[in-house]
Order: C-alpha cells, then structure tokens, then sequence
C-alpha cells in the first residue's frame, strides 16, 4: 500500500517536463507535495515555482553571471551550482525523484539520488543511453523502482504490468516522424530551425524536439528501452504513427499484442510514474482530454525511411557496439544540436558531425562515470573542433 502524500524532489521543474509535473502536483494536492527543486537559468519561473509550492529547498545552477545576479536577487535563499543538483537529489524528505534536466547533466544526480534511495521518475533518456548498466545495475543494488515518464516507455512499462518477462516477443516503438516525416532528401537539406521545432504532435524543450526531427530521439529510446526492459535490439521495431496516440506497444510469445493510447499528453505518464503502483483518478484534471472513438478510427502506421534519418542508424549502430559509444552518440549529438540551434550549422550536418565523432572514437568497455562523463566531454569538443575545421 502507498502512503500518501509522496514527496518530491523536482530536477528541471522549470522545463516541459518540469511544469507538466508541477501541474499534477497542483491538480492532485493530496496524494503529492514538493520537497526540492532545480532549475538552470529561468530564475522568474523557479521564483514563481518557490512562492507556489513552498519547497525546503531551491536550486538553481546558474551558470552565467546574469543569471547568478538575478538568481541572487530573486532567490537568496538558493543553493547556486552543480552541488545544487546534488543537494536536491539526495534531500533527505524526498520520497521520489524526478529526473526532468535536459541532456547530459542529469547522470550524476540521478546515480546521487539511487544512492540516496529514492524512487527515480525518470524522463531524462541520455541518463539511460550513456550509462544503462551503471544506472540499471545501482538501482538494482538498492532496491529502486526506475520509473519511466517518457512516454513509449511509460506505455511500454503499463502494457508489461502483471506480465512475464519471458512472455515478451517484441517491442513496437511509435514515432512520429516528426516535421520531416514527408520531406524528400533533397527538402531536408535546407529546412530551418524554426521548420525542425515545429513539433507535428508534442511541445517539448528544444534538444528534445529537434532529436525528434533528426529520429534520433527514436534511436535514443531504442537504447533506453534495452536497458529499461532488458529486451534486445533484435526483438525491437520502430514504427512511424503520424498521430502520437499510440504510444507503443508489446508483443508476447502467443501473438497477443498490448498497447497503451492516449491523446498526447506527458500529464498521464507523469502521474503513472509519481502515482506507482496506483492510478490516479483523471476527474477534474482539465490539461487530460478525451479520446474519442473518431480518432482512434483514423490512426496511420508506414514504416521508417532510413536514409533521409541517420541520426537513427547511428543511435543503433553505437548502441549495438556498446561501451563508451553511446556515450559519444549523447555528447556528440548535444553539442551538434546546439550549433544547430544556435545557427552555426545546417540541420543535415548534425548527423554528419555525429557520424565523424564516432568514427574517431576508440571505444572503452564498460564505462564508469568518469569515463563516461569524460568520453561524452570529449566528443562535444571534437564536434566544436570539426565545425571550427568547416567553418
Ligand atoms: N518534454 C517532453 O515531452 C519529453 C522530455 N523527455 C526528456 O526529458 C528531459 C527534459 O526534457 P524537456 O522538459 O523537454 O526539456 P526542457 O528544455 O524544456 O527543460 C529542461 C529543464 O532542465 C533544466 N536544466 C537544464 N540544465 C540544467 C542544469 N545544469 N542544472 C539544473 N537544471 C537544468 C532547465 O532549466 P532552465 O529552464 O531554468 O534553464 C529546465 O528546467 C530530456 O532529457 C528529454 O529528452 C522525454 C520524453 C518527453
Ligand atoms: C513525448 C515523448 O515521449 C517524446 O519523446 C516523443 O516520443 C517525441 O516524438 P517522436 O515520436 O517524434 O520522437
Ligand atoms: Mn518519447
């Protein structure tokens, strides 16, 4: 039986998946309340946050010297910096911890947090690609639920409740192809950035969003759910569902397949994480709609186009290889993404930046944190240095 109020500790609370779950925790005051939160750089939103929810503890990492005069200005109470991170994963009140940073600065918290012993809700998918045995096997030691708030995985996760895991036969992954589902090679070459944010079906922060335009995204959660699931690569398929209702299904051994659907939302994988292993009752959540029987009516599947997508051949291939690739896949892929977004390279050269720094790698086995952290430093730099060289 769980007891109720779960308490909170929020990694990344001023970000998509951050304010989605402080709306949960608005919407259902009873069942859950916010110890601790985190953010980086928007300190009016995480003062805002700090007045509403009235955490023990704030945060902010702060990283340039005008967000730390105005983090200093509107929070003095915060704890500024990395350790800030830390300090609100391992809080001593919380009960869980939601794993809601972008990129790769959510490992260390996330392994402090198992240390800790908190149940990890965990949204922040490069945590898992880079290092899926050191965070799989901690949690294993410690007795800790990861629970998945992505949402193929959170579909993936509610379709395999009551079942065995030798019953699995295959796992079915949905995209949806995101804003270059039906753009030529030749169209892609030139799309913009405002073009690659333009989500067709979820509003997600940036990184996230244009992995998705890339199918990177897709390829990252290939990986996740290989470490989350324990199912290997062979016995996973990607399929393209243009409408994002579908949010993946599984397959077992008599041919029975389960899937989970809703309209797309994060609220509902974010409450099947907190709330674990109840449900919450949706009645009065206004940002949950409803879906209806003409939409589930008209819902398309095609199958994925890999050439005009190498971000995804790279996802599994590094995947595949194992050791420290997938680390330079995540490294490699944040700093390429934020040339991108910061204009400095097109869209199709985000893979091909990837694909030279995992040329260039010389792979490690079974990584430890430094290795990790440090493989995944090494593969931002040299995406810089290779931009650098072309520009
Ligand atoms: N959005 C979605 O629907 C989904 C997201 N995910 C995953 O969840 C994670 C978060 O995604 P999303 O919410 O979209 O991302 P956003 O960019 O919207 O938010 C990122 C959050 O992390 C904070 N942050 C970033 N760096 C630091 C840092 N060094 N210290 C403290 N806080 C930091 C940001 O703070 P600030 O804003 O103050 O700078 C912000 O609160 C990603 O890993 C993504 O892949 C997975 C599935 C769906
Ligand atoms: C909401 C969510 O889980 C995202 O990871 C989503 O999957 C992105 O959409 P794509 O299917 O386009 O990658
Ligand atoms: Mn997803």
């Amino acid at each position: 039986m769980t007891t109720f109020p779960k308490r909170i500790a929020l990694l990344g609370s001023t970000g998509s998946i951050g304010r989605q779950t402080l709306d949960v925790v608005r919407q259902f005051p009873e069942q859950f309340q916010v110890v601790a939160l985190a953010a980086r750089s928007n300190v009016s939103l995480l003062a805002q946050q700090v007045a509403e929810f009235q955490p023990q503890l704030v945060t902010c990492f702060a990283d340039t010297p005008e967000v730390e005069a105005r983090a200093r200005e509107l929070l003095p109470q915060a704890v500024l910096g990395e350790q800030g991170l830390l300090e609100v994963a391992t809080h001593p009140e919380a009960d869980i911890v939601v794993a809601a940073t972008s990129g790769l600065v959510g490992l260390k918290p996330t392994l402090a947090a198992i240390g800790a012993r908190k149940a990890i809700a965990l949204a922040n998918k490069e945590t898992l690609v880079m290092a899926g045995h050191l965070v799989m096997q901690a949690a294993q030691r410690a007795g800790v639920p990861i629970l998945p708030i992505d949402s193929e995985h959170s579909a993936i996760w509610q379709c395999l409740r009551g079942e065995e895991q030798r019953d699995i036969a295959r796992l079915f992954l949905t995209a949806s192809g995101g804003p270059f589902r039906s753009a030529t090679l030749e169209e892609i070459q030139g799309v913009t950035i405002a073009q690659a944010l333009a989500h067709p079906t979820w509003h997600m922060g940036p990184k996230i969003t244009i992995d998705s335009a890339t199918l990177m995204n897709k390829g990252l959660e290939v990986i996740e759910s290989r470490w989350l699931f324990g199912v290997p690569y062979e016995r996973m398929e990607v399929v393209v569902h243009p409408e994002s209702i579908i949010h993946s299904m599984v397959e077992f051994v008599d041919g029975s397949i389960k899937l989970q659907a809703s309209l797309p939302s994060m609220h509902i994988p974010i409450m099947n994480a907190l709330a674990y292993p109840q449900r919450l009752d949706r009645t009065g959540a206004e940002f949950i709609r409803e879906l209806s029987w003409p939409t589930v009516a008209n819902l398309h599947f095609e199958a994925l186009d890999l050439p005009r997508f190498p971000c995804f051949r790279l996802a599994l291939e590094a995947g595949r290889r194992g050791g420290t690739y997938p680390s330079v896949l995540v490294g490699a892929d944040e700093e390429a993404v934020e040339l991108f977004l910061a204009g400095k390279i097109r869209f199709v050269q985000i893979a091909e930046f990837i694909e030279e720094a995992l040329e260039r790698h010389t792979a490690i086995e079974q990584p430890d944190v430094t290795t990790t952290l440090e493989t995944c430093a090494w593969a931002r730099r040299m995406v810089r240095e290779l931009w650098k060289k072309r520009a």
